[in-house]
Order: structure tokens, then sequence, then C-alpha cells
């Protein structure tokens, strides 16, 4: 059984919920790590109340014992604090109340799944919508996406992020190794390697909630150590760079994607473009380059996974845009809730765990066992015929 999760939980309601199985027996699990992914996924420069009130950690409820997996399904839950606030809100018997008291939405939001939503599940109430369709689902996908990472590290594989541009703002790229990248990223504020720049941004993102706007921009993921030969190009839906891709385009807010150089390789030659190939005895076969970001055929080359998306504008305005009230059907402003005025460097966290996850899955389906120590061995061997190649 291939690597899978399902997911559970609204925004305002008690807890998110989270079922990941296929997960190889004796894998330890380092909570304290987890919980530090979870922490990061709630900082970032522009990001609303709600991340002050919320202390992100996951309490694991199934599959685990004594610190390692036991091939189980495994379960956690990561409790919302707000649902203190919420809980006559969201709550789940019928009781009496105004539109007031259920906070009733009913002048959807452009940009937002609300208007889309409620014509789909014929819901009157447009919070019904608002309440799963918000990005606070992506708590629980980086807590499955931090299981994943802790696999991978098992045998050797890395995965660090940066923020690329929020709005006019370009932050300059420097090529730096991945330990260096993951702590001068983390280090900043907008998840920039330069303090210039994050200044910039800062201040950028502060003029534009003063406006009662909001910002997006573009993210990028490495994975560095990933063996070659995951995925395939036998068939559409075992290629790995369109799982991920499909991944990361099911970020919220996120409207498209790219691998290595992606759409500049639409504006330049071949010879600017693929990556030569070259051989020595104590690397192997490798690249003289990495533009195509570590695929060809869909199936990982050897060299690192380079993802970049892109992150739209926050829908929630401040200043609301044109809306159509689905009660009087009369023009009206759209509602607006607690927003985020910019959330770029937590997509940029999130990016990470939902490529980790599929990395994760096409080593499973290669090297799959279900212990960690029959994978291990299945990997050496792979390892050794790579070897004799
Ligand atoms: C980390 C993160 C935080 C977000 N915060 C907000 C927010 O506070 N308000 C909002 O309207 N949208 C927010 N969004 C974006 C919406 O969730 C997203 O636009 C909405 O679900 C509609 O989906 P789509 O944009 O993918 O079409 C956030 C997205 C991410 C990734
Ligand atoms: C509103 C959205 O999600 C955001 C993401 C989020 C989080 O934990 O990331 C928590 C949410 O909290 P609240 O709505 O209570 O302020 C929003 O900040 C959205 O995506 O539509």
């Amino acid at each position: 059984m291939s690597l899978r999760y399902l997911t559970a939980g609204e925004t305002h309601g008690p807890q998110l919920t989270a079922i990941v199985e296929g997960l190889p027996s004796n894998m330890k699990v380092d909570f304290e790590e987890l919980n530090f992914q979870l922490h990061r996924r709630q900082k970032g420069y522009g990001r609303g109340r709600r991340m002050q009130i919320e202390k992100d950690t996951a309490e694991f409820v199934g599959g685990i014992r004594h610190g390692y997996t036991t091939g189980a399904p495994v379960a956690l839950v990561v409790e919302n604090k707000d649902w203190t606030h919420w809980r006559n809100i969201m709550n789940i018997e019928p009781i009496e109340g105004t539109d007031e008291e259920k906070r009733r939405i009913h002048r959807p939001r452009p940009g937002h799944a609300d208007l889309n939503g409620g014509l789909k599940y014929n819901l009157k109430d447009l919070r019904n919508v608002l309440e799963r369709s918000s990005a606070r689902e992506t708590t629980v996908r980086v807590a499955v996406g931090a299981i994943a990472r802790q696999l991978l590290a098992e045998f050797g594989i890395q995965i660090a992020g940066r923020v690329l541009r929020i709005g006019e703002i370009e932050a300059p790229y420097e090529e730096l190794p991945i330990e260096e990248l993951r702590s001068r990223t983390e280090a900043s504020s907008v998840r920039v390697t330069d303090p210039e720049t994050e200044k910039k941004m800062e201040a950028y993102i502060d003029q534009i909630k003063k406006d009662g706007d909001s910002i997006g921009g573009i993210v990028e993921c490495i994975v560095e150590g990933v063996p070659v030969g995951l995925g395939s190009y036998v068939q559409y839906d075992r290629k790995l760079d369109g799982r991920i891709a499909q991944a990361v385009m099911s970020i919220n807010a996120f409207k498209g994607v790219e691998i290595g150089i992606g759409f500049e390789a639409g504006t330049i030659p071949g010879s600017q473009v693929h990556d030569e190939i070259l051989y020595s005895e104590d690397k192997g076969y490798h690249r003289a380059s990495n533009r195509l970001g570590g695929f060809e055929g869909g199936v990982t080359n050897g060299m690192p996974v380079v993802v970049r998306g892109v992150m739209k504008p926050i829908p929630t305005l401040y200043k609301p845009l044109q809306s159509v009230d689905i009660d009087t059907k009369e023009p009206f402003t759209a509602q607006v809730e607690r927003s985020d005025a910019c959330a770029v460097p937590a997509a940029s966290v999130v990016m990470e765990h939902v490529v980790a996850w599929e990395i994760a899955k096409a080593f499973l389906e290669k090297f799959g066992g279900d212990s960690i120590e029959e994978i291990r061995a299945n990997l050496d061997n792979y390892n050794a015929q790579l070897e004799r190649y």
C-alpha cells in the first residue's frame, strides 16, 4: 500500500486531524523537530492576529509507541486554541441564534472559495465553506510532511526553502550550501538570505497592510540527496515532477509551479537548458549544471530537486472588493474576516512539506518495505547496482 493521508477539521473547530497510512515500522519520530516545523509555519512577517493565539503542537493518538512507528496508521491532532472563542459559533448541536451570533457569511470574497463552495454544496452560510477552505488546514499538512521529512532524513535527504519575491521586491539569488540556506532564512522574518531585502520587504508589507490590501510572492524549495530513479516515465501518473506540481498547486492560493528554470526554459535555446552529463570515479554520473531541477522523464536524476511556486495575494481585503449579497442579490462589498496581509513566508514552509511528502511517497514506492531496516537493505542493494552500472 502506498503512503497516503487524509485530513479533517475546520479553522475554528476544536482541532485538526490527520491519519497517515503506509509508514514503515521502527522509524524514530522526533516530536520536538516536528513541532519546530509547525512553529516555522506560524511565523513570517505580515500574518494576522490568529498566529499569536495559536501555539501549534501535534499530539499523536495512534501508530507510535515509545517514540517509534509500529507500522499501524499514524493519527495526529493539532488543537485550535482559538476554539474557546468560537465554541458557540461553531456548535455542532442546533442552537437558536441570529446571523450575527452565528457569524454568518453571505457576501462572498472574490478570490476565496466562498461563492463556488456555496453554490456547489448548496450552503447558504458561507462560513461552512470558509471553515474548511481556510489555509489553517496546512497546519496538519505540515505535520504529515514533517514525518515524511524525518523519513527522508534517515536516508540523507535534506530539504530547505526560501522566499524569492514578495510583490515587487525580489530577493538576490544566492547559491548556498543547504545548511547555510536553512540557517540564514530561519533568521529572517520573510525567509530571505540577506537582511537588506528583509527590511525592504517588511516596509513593503507594512504599506500593503496600511492600504487595506494584500500581497503574494514566489517561493522555492530545494531537496538534496535524492537518489536517481524516483518516479517513472512509463505512466503519466508515475511522473514525479507531475506529482510534485499537483501537490504544490494544491496549497491554498498557489497559482503556478516551476521545476528548475521552469518557464524560462521556453525562452532560451536547448544548448542553454539541458544539463550536460559527466562521469567520475568518486561521483559516478552527474551533471555540469542543474537547470532542469533534478528531473528528466519524470524521474529524478540525482541532482537536487528544485521547485518554485507562486502564491497569489490573500483574498480577504480590509478594503474589500465588489461582491453580491447572496440573500438580496444586491451589489455589496465583500465580507471582511480577520486575515493575513501576506503569508508568503509561511507558504514557503508549507511547500517544503508537501514536496517532502511526494518525495517520501516515491521513495517508498521504489525502496518500499514494511520496516526501516527492510527499506535500508533495498536502498543499499540499489546503490550497489548503480555502482556496477
Ligand atoms: C499560509 C496561508 C495563509 C493564508 N491566510 C489567509 C488569510 O488569512 N485570509 C485569506 O483570505 N486567505 C488566506 N490564504 C489563502 C486562502 O486560503 C486561499 O486563497 C483560498 O483557500 C482559496 O483557494 P485558492 O486561492 O487556492 O483558489 C492563506 C494561504 C496560505 C497558504
Ligand atoms: C483565513 C485563512 O486562513 C488563515 C490561515 C491560518 C493558519 O493557521 O495558517 C489561520 C486562519 O486564521 P483565522 O481565519 O482565524 O484568522 C487564517 O489566518 C484562509 O486561508 O482563508
